[in-house]
């Protein structure tokens, strides 16, 4: 070890004066994380000319302690303990210019039960840090003491499946669309149909918040109405996930206590309304016995990108500690970004009980839920009937399907689209339980059902050939038999 690479201690350490980030301590090659320390994996870009080890000690003390300078009030703290250290620099497969940096912090750093707290460290500064050309956090251990101070999904997906009365098979849903223009009355007609026609969900769209050609009130009235006949003409317990998203708390508050009110079931929140929003309405759900669903708007700016940015996974993970009971999270054959291994972990941190490290889906690290509730995943985006043996297969079954212009698109009209997507489904589900390979014999299983059920051909025949295969831009690095780290 060259000298620049080794601590300073004692006089030397505290100097006035400008030090490696490595001589302060944030590199320990030998360092053993904790239990209760929280890791991160970063993906780190250095300037050229930037030794990729000085780097992450860099993103450890920017991400904890550090300034650029030495400063002798470090010595009026426990500065050994709260330096977070950067253990391991591991080049990316396949890239000439990119490492994987892991970085541990003491649980001291952090405020409990607070996301706000958490980001603040994590991806506060250091994501513009000069010396960087770009930062990328892929992955987080949080450890059980510090999972254990958040409340987690405030309904859960078991009971999320009880208050519904629905088991063994996917929750079908649709957007509403147009996005945006609808009057309360027709928006409701829509949410009618929908349901009516065999699909348990409808929702508001991200951006529909009380624009001036429908006022919140409206909306809210008009499909509570609309779920209360779909519930009497069907005997099956519906919802519509009416978005409370607004300027400000009290006006979420007064928007969700409205729904409450109303009796609706589910309520929804966008994911740009932040973090500490995130967690009130979590907590409100909670006490209102209300699931909770996030439409994660506004992620692929700064998820989607390899190089810079926050991996949708760790947006999971937080929102899993936030207490979100849907989350958006991708559905590998639609019109979105997905790729199959990637998704595939976004689903595991949503769903597992211990999420296990699988390098092969983007997972670095083992992480335990510590009896959290479970949040369940919504795959939205361009999906349609056609699709719904791929979809059950890559997805399974604790999982949201969502067809908006999959079932408002269809040409007999809402309803039979949505009958069209309730017959794929259970059709699909009797073909899988009665142990037919639904991947190979999808299509024919389809094409059978839909002798019987004229809105499914129909939809068959609409749809038949729209996919969106394009190649995905968040793709693992490591392959399936890869052992590092
Ligand atoms: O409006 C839609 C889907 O409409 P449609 O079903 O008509 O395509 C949703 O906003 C996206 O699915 C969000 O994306 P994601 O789920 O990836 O966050
Ligand atoms: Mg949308």
């Amino acid at each position: 070890m060259d000298a620049e690479t080794q601590t300073l201690t004692g006089k030397e350490r505290y100097k006035s004066g400008v030090l490696k980030y490595k001589q302060m301590g944030y590199w320990e090659p030998d360092y053993e994380p904790k239990d209760t320390d929280l890791i991160a994996c970063f993906r780190i870009t250095p300037q050229d000319g930037v030794d990729p080890v000085e780097a992450a000690a860099a993103v450890a003390g920017e991400s904890s302690t550090a300034t650029w300078t030495v400063v002798w009030t470090d010595r009026l703290t426990a500065a050994e303990k709260y330096r977070a250290k950067a253990y391991r620099v591991d080049p990316v497969p396949n890239s000439s210019d990119q490492y994987f940096a892991y970085i541990a912090y003491d649980l001291d750093l952090f405020e409990p039960g607070s996301i706000a707290n958490l980001t603040a460290s994590i991806i506060g500064n250091v994501f513009g840090f000069k010396p960087l050309k770009g930062l990328r956090l892929e992955d987080m251990r949080l450890p059980t003491a510090f999972v254990k101070t958040f409340q987690g999904p405030a309904t859960g997906i078991v009971v999320e499946r009880e208050r519904l009365d629905k088991f063994g098979r996917p929750l079908l849903g649709a957007t509403v669309k147009p996005k945006l223009g609808l009057s309360g009355r027709n928006y409701g007609r829509v949410v009618y149909e929908a349901l009516k026609g065999g699909l348990d969900f409808t929702k508001d769209d991200e951006n529909i918040n009380s624009q001036p050609f429908m006022d919140w009130r409206e909306r809210f009235l008009y499909c509570m109405e609309a779920v209360n006949k779909a519930q009497a003409a069907t005997g099956e317990i519906k919802g519509t996930y009416l978005n409370v998203t607004a300027a400000t708390m009290e006006d979420m508050y007064e928007r969700a206590e409205f729904a409450a009110e109303l009796g609706s079931n589910i309520v929804m929140i966008d994911l740009v309304i932040g973090w500490t929003a995130i967690q009130s309405m979590a907590k409100w759900a909670r006490r209102n016995n209300m699931i909770l669903h996030l439409h994660r708007a506004g992620h692929s700016t700064y998820t989607r990108q390899k190089n810079h940015g926050v991996s949708f996974r760790v947006i999971a993970k937080w929102a899993r500690l936030a207490g979100v009971d849907h989350i958006h999270a991708g559905t590998v054959v639609g019109k979105l970004e997905g790729d199959p291994a990637t998704t595939r972990g976004y689903y595991d941190v949503c769903r597992n009980e211990f999420t296990e490290k699988r390098l092969e889906n983007g997972l670095f690290f083992d992480q335990p839920w510590a009896s959290l509730n479970k949040m369940m995943p919504v795959a939205s985006g361009g999906i349609h009937a056609g699709q719904m043996h791929q979809l059950i297969d890559l997805l399974g079954e604790d999982v949201v399907l969502q067809f908006g212009g999959g079932t408002i698109g269809h040409p007999m009209g809402i309803a039979a689209g949505a009958t069209a997507n309730r017959v794929a489904l259970e059709c699909m589900i009797m073909a899988r339980n009665e142990g037919r390979d639904i991947v190979n014999e999808g299509p024919d299983i389809l094409n059978e059902a839909a002798k019987s059920c004229t809105p499914l051909k129909q939809a068959l025949d609409t749809w038949k050939d729209v996919t969106f295969n394009y190649a995905s831009t968040d793709t693992p690095d490591y392959a399936v038999t890869a052992t590092a780290a």
